[in-house]
């Protein structure tokens, strides 16, 4: 059993089973002790699994569909505590997890709606004979989380697998490894063969069991493409498929002629939400000129209200960052960026909370920055903490220029009143997913994932039926062979 330091908030007592019990909440202190697992959990796990798939793989969709509606339910009564834990898990606000709570039963109701209608095609061949297919489960999945959204990220993966006939082992990340265990007793409870959704614990060196493993049938991955390089290269070998959602280094279009309360208020939630630290973050603001001086003071001044301190608290809108040395990465990057030139407008230095049971937490005040050009490093790469970096732009062909010279696709977003620009513009946009007139908001209804380095494969909506199942061909003679010999 080893002790390891996990996020910020508190002493939880996790086992393999799921046993969670919250303690008392300190920051900088250990949440969490677990084992990792090694070959032998993975192998154990993953043999678990393919019992259930076989019990699961025979249900029809509408039977899957009723036990992840029941699921859904579950995570929705239980959203407060779940929210609670997820907060302690990660540092997020508690607001904030509510939020992913909601976003994550969501999830469950829609796939539920969707296991029932899944079906293959009957098609008409020459002298009656027939070809029908089939939508077929892929087998045993592996989920493998990043730590910005836990309980979300399960959900997001496990909902469609599961919803296909799948099985599921699950990786959360090591430094919050908590919540995804209540999402596997949610799936027990509600009616799922045990085993059908698995939780090992552990980091890279588990993470790649799991995707060697033969009887794994498909990788779903959120995480940072050094990651996701890996991953793919030890899929490859195994001829699975994969699903990567990656990091990125999104652009935001603010046009003189946007609704300004609105583009100010997207501005903050393209960069602020879990301490900044989002995959899809519109961390290049490009600001139109004619409304630089405006937009700048607004964003600074509500940037400066943003609450920072205890998650669990109602008021509070800024946890924690994740962890010591992503703190101190994120800083760098701000130290960064005024040697390269940029003007610090707000932030960006460590934040030490009144309350003294806070004093060594990972807090940091949001920062923007001013006098940014596109060659710097805090708007070239993906810095995963709270930092905004406003850039000006003159025209619609080189701001489109600009925000797609990047290797990065995940994205996004533009403000502005005219219609017919809008759409121009996100046509042209390079990025998975592309707002308008809003930033960050995840129904989930919508295909979620990226372009270019950002990755590929999809999350939610009705497309990510494709990236759990395959097809069956069946082909039905009515008459005699004709052999050709
Ligand atoms: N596109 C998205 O949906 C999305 C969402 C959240 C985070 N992210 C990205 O994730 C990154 C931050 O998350 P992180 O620091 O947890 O990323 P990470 O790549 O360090 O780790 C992600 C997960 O991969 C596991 N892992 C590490 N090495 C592995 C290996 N060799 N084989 C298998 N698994 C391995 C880790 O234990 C962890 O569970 C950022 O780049 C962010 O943009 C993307
Ligand atoms: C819910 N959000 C804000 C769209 C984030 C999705 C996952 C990215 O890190």
């Amino acid at each position: 059993m080893a002790e390891r330091k996990f996020g910020y908030t508190g002493v939880i007592s996790v086992c393999a089973t799921g046993a969670v019990t919250p303690l008392p909440a300190f920051p900088g202190r250990v949440i969490a002790t677990f084992s990792c697992s090694g070959e032998k959990e993975v192998n154990l796990a993953v043999e678990d699994a393919k019992a259930a798939f076989n019990i699961w793989r025979q249900k029809s969709g509408l039977e899957r569909g009723r036990i992840l509606l029941e699921a859904a339910r579950i995570i929705r009564e239980r959203t407060d505590e779940i929210a609670t834990v997820e907060s302690i898990n990660n540092g997020k606000s508690i607001l904030e997890a509510r939020l992913d709570i909601d976003t994550s039963w969501q999830c469950l109701e829609y796939y539920a709606g969707l296991a029932g209608s899944m079906a293959g095609e009957h098609i008409q061949l020459p002298g009656g004979s027939f070809g029908y297919t089939r939508r077929e489960p892929l087998g045993v999945c592996v989920g493998i989380g990043a730590w910005n959204y836990p309980f979300q990220i399960a959900s997001w993966k496990s909902a469609p697998a599961l919803a296909c006939g799948n099985a599921m082992v699950f990786k959360p990340s090591p430094f919050t490894p908590v919540s995804a265990l209540l999402l596997a007793e949610i799936y027990t409870e509600a009616g799922a063969p045990p085993g059908l959704f698995n939780v090992v614990q552990g980091g890279g060196a588990t993470g790649q069991l799991l995707c060697q493993h033969r009887d794994v049938a498909k990788v779903s991955f959120t995480g940072s493409v050094p990651t996701g390089t890996k991953i793919m290269e030890v899929a490859a070998k195994g001829i699975k498929p994969v699903t990567l959602e990656l990091g990125g280094k999104s652009p935001l279009i603010i046009f003189a002629d946007c609704n300004l309360e609105n583009a100010v208020k997207g501005a903050l939630m393209a960069n602020f939400l879990t301490q900044g630290e989002v995959c899809c973050n519109g961390t290049r603001v490009f600001v139109q000129k004619e409304i630089l001086d405006k937009f700048t003071e607004q964003v600074v001044q509500q940037t400066q209200r943003i609450k920072i301190g205890d998650p669990l608290l109602e008021g509070t809108r800024m946890g924690p960052l994740i962890n010591r040395p992503h703190l101190e990465r994120v800083l760098g990057f701000v130290k960064g960026a005024k040697e390269q030139g940029a003007k610090v407008l707000c932030g960006g230095d460590p934040y030490v909370p009144e309350d003294p049971k806070l004093k060594d937490g990972y807090f940091m005040r949001p920062c923007v920055l001013g006098n940014c050009r596109d060659d710097m490093t805090c708007v070239k790469e993906e810095i995963f903490g709270p930092v905004m970096s406003i850039l000006s732009f003159d025209t619609e062909a080189e701001v489109l220029e600009r925000a797609n010279n990047t290797s990065f696709g995940l994205a996004a977003g533009v403000f502005t009143r005219d219609l017919q620009r809008a759409h121009r513009v996100v046509a042209e946009l390079q990025a998975g997913v592309c707002f308008i007139n809003n930033y960050n908001v995840s129904p989930v209804e919508l295909p979620f994932g990226g372009y270019k380095k950002s990755g590929f494969g999809r999350e939610n909506g009705r497309v990510t039926i494709e990236h759990y199942s395959q097809l069956k061909t069946v082909c039905v003679e009515m008459g005699d062979v004709e052999s050709a010999f």
